[in-house]
């Protein structure tokens, strides 16, 4: 009778980043567990194992992605730090004074291998970023083919998910951070290769985290620095109580839609593999008051847009310069606070 071993943590507390707030650990469970279901449907997330959805792409080493990926390009970040904040290229036009702090370059998988094989420090750090598309080597598709689509399709229907909208492939130096944002899609994240900790926070902490605005080319990503906390401008990220996880190959992450989170690939760990799978959400049926977390963000996100497209001036919705008084009733709007609403949606985000 094996006595039950301690398990063997293929990884240690020391290749984690240290950072201010406390966190839980996200319930991992079996697929063949009906609490995964049941977390799925409640919009909770889970660590599920055993799902066989990528196991494919276990097999997806730098060399094998070389021989069948294809000739095209692929989209890489490059980023004088470990930090790789995404940023909307489209929202640059109306932000010209801004430069993002990483690029995004198109290389071919050949240059990708070689700059991260031959990586020294003080060279820009990699994360290739690149949606599966049908520009992919015929021995991908057939790998891609053979992920468990019955098992998937079953929690796209079950939850009454739209359609799956696309697969993101990537490719992460060690230790690099993608920071704390939201997405507005469900997604089910496969670790293929190497260990990615992720951490998560609930809607409900919407006012502890502090989004850019939406009209920022960060909108969606947290204006907190996790590394160095500002707070004087973001008092509330004190409160801030995560939930996380290492994922290891073959782990399925289920990161419900609104909820905020962070991703970094284990120090000295390697390189990290994952792949997104990202569906459209349930339509909103039935109104019920109190109005859940993501309802209220999304809301804000209509009431952000409102004022920005009645300023018409993005940059002037932080200050009011002499305008018209026609617009006097949007900047009512926007500096009154009318309640804990305007409050979550303003504070430290527009003052
Ligand atoms: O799967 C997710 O949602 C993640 O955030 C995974 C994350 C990279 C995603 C980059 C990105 C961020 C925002 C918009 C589009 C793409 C990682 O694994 O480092
Ligand atoms: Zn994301």
């Amino acid at each position: 009778m094996a006595t039950s071993e301690p398990k063997q943590q293929p990884w240690r507390e020391e290749q984690l980043r240290k950072y201010t707030f406390k966190t839980d650990q996200i319930p991992r469970l079996p697929c063949s567990d009906s609490k995964v279901d049941e977390l799925i449907s409640l919009g909770q997330p889970v660590v599920i194992t055993d799902t066989k959805l990528a196991t494919p792409a276990l097999k997806w080493t730098l060399d094998y992605l070389q021989e069948h990926l294809g000739d095209g390009d692929y989209s890489t970040y490059e980023s004088d730090s470990h930090i790789f904040r995404y940023f909307d290229e489209k929202k640059l036009q109306s932000h010209k004074g801004y430069s993002p702090p990483m690029k995004r370059i198109e290389v071919k998988f050949p240059e990708f291998v070689q700059r991260v094989r031959n990586y020294e420090p003080g060279d820009k750090k990699l994360y290739l970023q690149q949606q599966l598309n049908d520009t992919v080597g015929k021995q991908i598709v057939v790998d891609f083919l053979q992920f468990n689509w019955p098992w998937i399709s079953t929690y796209q229907r079950k939850n009454n998910w739209g359609q799956l909208t696309s697969n993101l492939l990537l490719i992460g130096m060690e230790g690099n951070v993608t920071p704390c944002h939201y997405d507005e899609q469900e997604n089910l994240y496969a670790q293929v290769g190497g260990y990615k900790r992720v951490i998560l926070f609930p809607p409900s902490q919407f006012s502890c985290l502090y989004p850019y605005p939406v009209h920022h080319p960060h909108d969606r990503q947290c204006q907190v620095d996790f590394e160095n906390p500002d707070y004087e401008r973001f008092p509330n990220f004190r409160n801030a109580h995560g939930y996380e996880a290492v994922l290891g190959p073959e782990d399925v992450l289920y990161l419900p839609m609104y909820w905020f989170h962070h991703f970094e690939s284990l120090l000295d760990g390697g390189l990290t593999t994952s792949i997104t799978f990202w569906y459209k959400s349930a339509p909103t049926t039935d109104i019920t008051y109190p109005l859940k977390p993501q309802q209220k963000m999304a809301m804000m996100r209509n009431i952000e847009k409102m004022i920005t497209e009645a300023l018409n001036d993005p940059e002037e919705v932080r200050s009011f310069g002499p305008k018209s008084d026609s617009d006097s009733w949007v900047r009512f709007l926007a500096v009154v606070l009318v309640g804990p609403f305007m409050k979550d949606m303003v504070l430290g985000r527009y003052t």
